[in-house]
């Protein structure tokens, strides 16, 4: 799974001995051996060569990955360490060895680290008190660069602090006198520092970005970061790198066009704390992983392995030959307009994938409205649904599915942001189910079911149910079981139009699904409401859940929410084909057997039929 393959071979010949040959490599489908015998003498050499994706390049996309053969879904596609790794560029002081923000407070203990700065005897960066870190690879670049000039002197650790912009630079600039052969391949990746400056200047002077057209999705048009603001930090950093840190070697254009390397390829690297909450994230920029393109329903899935930071790429569902590889910029739960606006000022593209180019998002209707006309309402029982008539011109009028009426933009906008804000205000309240549900409930008057915001209220929802302290799985009354599963199945729906396949929020949802499903189904028989075989086919679809969860959810880091998520879903299963077997047992005992077999769960190839059946 390393580079390409150069291809110097026709592919009827052998690799190894030039000979006629008949069969090709299974993982790459690029070479081919005249005899097993010389495919397994050639592994050696191939191996570094052998994957199952080539570079391709088109005028829409640039650079981007096809497979070269059928792929199936859960397969490793790529695995890569990072060519480069950085804090973000915004942050609060932090050692640059393990990446712990500081803290000598002795009263804030118990909610953050107690981690102590010291200056670092080479450079005077600070650091922590662990010598590993002042002597680790990645601060090496920095040091070496830092220790001709003296560290930066830092007064207060409590807030975010301008001079951790320059690490990135610094470590590229380290790859340039250390590493060429990795500074090469960073400099051969997508930068987009020409059409940077035009959105800037563009942005300075726009009224446009304020418009009721921009304020269809969450952000209203506003960025976190202006592009003038972008602009003005990077020209900052460039004078910081040549004049505080003397690199007046690169001229400020090739720090400029760095920068924007970073942030065209880089990707952001969550990393969990014990207890599994996100405290810190770094950024890798990686290579052959970056040709992967976007798509608002992709066919890929990353993750990160922290032993190494290395990103692996894996297929979310079955993938033909030929067929383009695409991950996801964006969270695809984001409505298009909000995709669409964060992929151009972030990435400088316009997207046209299917998704983006159907007012209806693959019938998801993840930003569609509900018509209030009261005709239609009469006809539909409120039940039509108001779409763009251009997903691509955001100034262009709304039009109801059935009765055709139109809406104009600022219409639909000043509904959005309505519930924009009550969203807001409720997000002090995330926790409230009761408060959480009557904002679903009222905003479903005017939002489509899978409306962005109802999606994500929805997803709090079904992993707040029975995981409160005062009422927990146990004590859920069956109604509540019922709206956790109601839940979780519109999720899924959704997901299978618009997020298909392995990924780590429908592993997150299915966990939820066959808990809520596994306890519903153990009431109902325990109050003879259901016949045994009944309970035992829904406990056998529960066990199938849970291998999914297991195998989904196992790919996340280790002390991730997810990854205890996979973990507590192998302990219920081992407890579930005990009770599964108890349960035969005592009917056996009783009259005839049940088929049921559990053992099937662990490699069957009825699992693989289930996976390829859900998606
Ligand atoms: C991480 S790079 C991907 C590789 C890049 N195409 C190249 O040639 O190196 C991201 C950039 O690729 C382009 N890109 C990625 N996905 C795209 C898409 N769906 N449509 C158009 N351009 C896309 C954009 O220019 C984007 O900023």
């Amino acid at each position: 799974m390393g580079g390409q393959d150069n291809g110097k071979k026709s592919e009827d010949q052998c690799a190894l001995c030039n000979a006629t040959a008949n069969s090709r490599c299974g993982g790459c489908n690029k070479v081919s051996y005249c005899t097993k015998e010389h495919q397994k003498k050639h592994w050696k050499i191939h191996k570094g060569e052998c994957c199952a994706w080539k570079v391709c390049e088109s005028p829409l996309l640039g650079r981007y990955l096809s497979a070269v053969r059928d792929i199936k879904a859960g397969e490793v596609i790529l695995r890569e360490r990072p060519l480069l790794l950085t804090p973000p560029k915004v942050t609060p002081p932090i050692c640059l060895g393990c990446y712990r923000e500081f803290n000598t407070d002795p009263e804030e203990q118990v909610e953050r680290e107690y981690v102590e700065p010291r200056p670092c005897p080479k450079c005077g960066w600070p650091m922590c008190q662990q010598d590993e870190c002042i002597e680790s690879p990645e601060h090496a670049a920095e040091c070496r660069i830092a220790e001709k000039r003296g560290g930066a002197v830092i007064r207060d650790f409590n807030v975010d602090h301008p001079v951790y912009r320059s690490i990135g630079v610094l470590r590229v600039l380290g790859l340039k006198d250390r590493y060429p052969e990795k500074y090469q391949k960073f400099l051969n990746l997508q930068s987009h520092v020409e059409k940077q400056r035009v959105e800037a200047a563009r942005a300075a002077d726009s009224s446009s970005l304020h418009s009721s057209a921009a304020a269809l999705g969450r952000f209203g048009g506003e960025y976190p970061e202006h592009q003038s603001e972008v602009e003005r930090d990077t020209n900052v950093t460039a004078k910081v790198v040549r004049g505080f840190f003397q690199r007046k070697d690169v001229d400020e254009e090739t720090i400029l066009n760095l920068i924007s390397i970073m942030e065209t390829n880089g990707h952001e690297i969550p990393i969990p704390n014990t207890r599994g909450h996100i405290n810190k994230r770094l950024i890798g920029v990686y290579n052959n992983t970056s040709f992967l393109e976007h798509n608002c329903k992709p066919n890929c899935v990353k993750t990160f392995d922290m032993a190494d930071k290395a990103l692996v790429i894996r297929s979310a569902v079955p993938i033909k030959k030929g067929t383009n590889l695409s991950i996801s910029y964006v969270d695809p739960l984001w409505g298009t307009n909000d995709r669409c606006n964060f992929l151009q000022m972030t990435k400088y593209f316009t997207c046209k994938c299917t998704r983006c180019c159907d007012p209806t998002e693959l019938g998801a209707h993840v930003s569609s409205l509900r018509c209030q006309s009261l005709k239609c309402c009469e006809k539909t029982g409120f039940d039509s649904l108001v779409i763009p008539e251009d997903p691509f011109d955001a100034e262009r009028e709304w039009v109801c599915i059935t009765c055709k009426e139109t809406h104009t933009v600022g219409f639909v906008s000043s509904i959005v942001s309505k519930i924009g804000k009550d969203m807001e205000e409720l997000h002090e309240k995330f926790g409230d189910i009761p408060a959480m549900e009557e904002f679903v409930k009222k905003s479903s008057k005017f939002l489509s079911p899978n409306h962005f915001y109802l999606l994500e209220m929805k997803v709090e929802l079904a992993q707040l149910y029975g995981r409160t302290p005062d009422e927990p799985l146990m004590s859920l009354a069956p109604r509540k079981l019922l709206r956790k599963i109601q839940l979780c199945e519109e999720l899924l729906i959704v997901f299978s139009k618009i997020y298909p396949g392995y990924n780590r929020l429908r592993g997150l949802i299915i966990y939820e699904l066959q808990a809520a499903a596994c306890m519903l189904s153990k009431l109902k028989f325990a109050a003879g409401e259901m016949p045994l075989e009944k309970h035992l086919e829904e406990l056998m679809q529960c066990g199938k859940w849970m291998t999914e969860v297991i195998k989904v959810l196992g790919w996340e880091p280790e002390n991730s929410i997810e990854k205890q998520r996979a973990d507590g879903a192998a302990q219920d299963l081992q407890i579930l084909k005990n009770m599964v077997l108890s349960i035969q047992g005592d009917s056996n005992d009783g009259s005839q057997s049940s088929s049921t077999n559990m053992d099937d769960l662990d490699n069957s190839p009825d699992r693989e039929s289930f996976i390829e059946e859900v998606f």
